[in-house]
């Protein structure tokens, strides 16, 4: 199977938002009994999601969070404190719902689904779903992680998975992620992507002493000299510096557009696989909401260049998809309090009184 031919025949059937949608939702959050404007974000979020369902009344729940794990080749570069193993032990902990992300999910009651795309450690765990491409990528400080045939395989299950879920009746998606050394891979990801020197992008990721991010810097830096990725090839990017993880993500991203869901950021990782999908296919920016703002150096440029700006500002760099229980709990505000509240008239509210600041810089 081509599966690039096959990704490039999707992305042209990814359509922007409905504008028309959109339209009708903001003259109906100006019918609300509130000076206008005044739930911010709230109403925003409310509109887009009306653009990305076609309907006033959109649906909040249920949510599910894609976690998809891979191992980093490039970990035996020393650029992560962490053992490898810690991605199998995190993936099976997950479906145990004994993790950051996953115990908040379930406390929420949002569906978590544990894909492996990549894991290159034994495990026994029927409830992790195998979409294995090859057990960890080969390691970027020394030749591509991945050829484009696997990465283009890696963003393809990405969007089945998107599209399993839009037809197990899904109605919100999370993108997370566990997979060593994934910090690595995403600061060059992003480098490449952006033009933006390796210092500015490249943080600390799970740990890291002084000796081993000066090295994490300069694997990062020597295998950008050495693949030169184009960085108007968000695959070859992806193929040369990324991985298994990054590439499926990007996937369920671009799925979330082809197949009308909203889609959920999370942290640093999952934002680069947002970048990625966004590179692809500008349209699916409209289906992109951000959670929360990862302390991940690197995170801020990544959402920027979305043209997004993260709710939540709780100190948090964890991943997994760890924003991504919190962020639902904001969508849902948005829709409760859009489809809860009395209009001007239902409210007996006379708004006559609004023309005089309607349109003004009176808020
Ligand atoms: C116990 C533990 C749980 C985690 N859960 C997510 N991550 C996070 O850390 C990893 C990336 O960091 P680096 O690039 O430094 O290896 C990813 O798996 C990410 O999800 C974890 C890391 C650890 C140690
Ligand atoms: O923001 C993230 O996603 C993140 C940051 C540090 C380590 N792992 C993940």
């Amino acid at each position: 199977m081509n599966y690039e031919e096959m990704l490039r025949r999707e992305l042209t059937l990814i359509t922007p938002a409905d504008e028309g949608a959109m339209a009708r939702a903001a003259v109906y959050q100006g019918t609300l009994a509130k000076p206008p404007g005044s739930l911010g974000e709230l109403e925003n979020i409310y509109i887009r999601l009306c653009g990305i369902t076609g309907t006033l009344c959109p649906g909040y729940t249920p949510c599910r969070i894609i976690v998809l794990c891979a191992d980093n080749g490039v970990v035996k570069e020393g650029v992560s404190v962490t053992p490898r193993s810690v991605t199998a032990a995190q993936a099976v902990n997950m479906t145990r719902h004994c993790t950051g992300m996953s115990a908040m999910a379930h406390h929420f009651g949002d569906q978590v689904q544990v894909v492996d795309v990549g894991i290159a450690d034994e495990y026994h765990c029927p409830e992790i779903v195998n979409r294995k491409i090859r057990p960890g990528t080969r390691n970027l400080g020394r030749e591509p992680a991945m050829t484009r045939q696997e990465t283009a395989q890696a963003v393809w299950t990405g969007m089945e998975l998107a599209r399993r879920a839009k037809a197990e009746g899904v109605a919100v998606l999370g993108v997370g992620e566990m997979g060593i050394g994934n910090t690595t891979t995403s600061a060059a990801v992003l480098a490449a992507l952006t033009g933006l020197p390796v210092e500015a992008v490249t943080g600390r990721g799970g740990g890291m002493t002084d000796a081993g991010f000066l090295r994490k810097k300069q694997v990062i830096t020597r295998a950008l000299a050495l693949h030169r990725p184009d960085k108007n090839d968000a695959l070859d990017v992806l193929s040369k510096v990324g991985g298994l993880d990054l590439a499926a993500m990007c996937g369920v991203f671009l799925g979330a557009g082809r197949y009308g869901l909203p889609a959920v950021i999370d942290g640093f990782i999952s934002v680069v696989a947002a970048l990625c999908a966004y590179r692809l296919c500008p349209a699916v920016g409209d289906y992109l909401f951000a959670s929360h703002l990862s302390r991940e150096v690197g995170y801020t440029a990544a959402i920027e260049e979305l043209g997004l700006a993260p709710w939540l500002h709780l100190g948090m760099r964890l991943g997994e998809g760890s924003g991504c229980p919190i962020a639902f709990r904001v969508l849902e505000a948005a829709c409760a309090a859009a489809r809860g509240m009395a209009t001007f008239e239902g409210a007996a509210i006379d708004d006559s009184y609004l023309n005089e600041i309607r349109g003004k810089d009176c808020f």
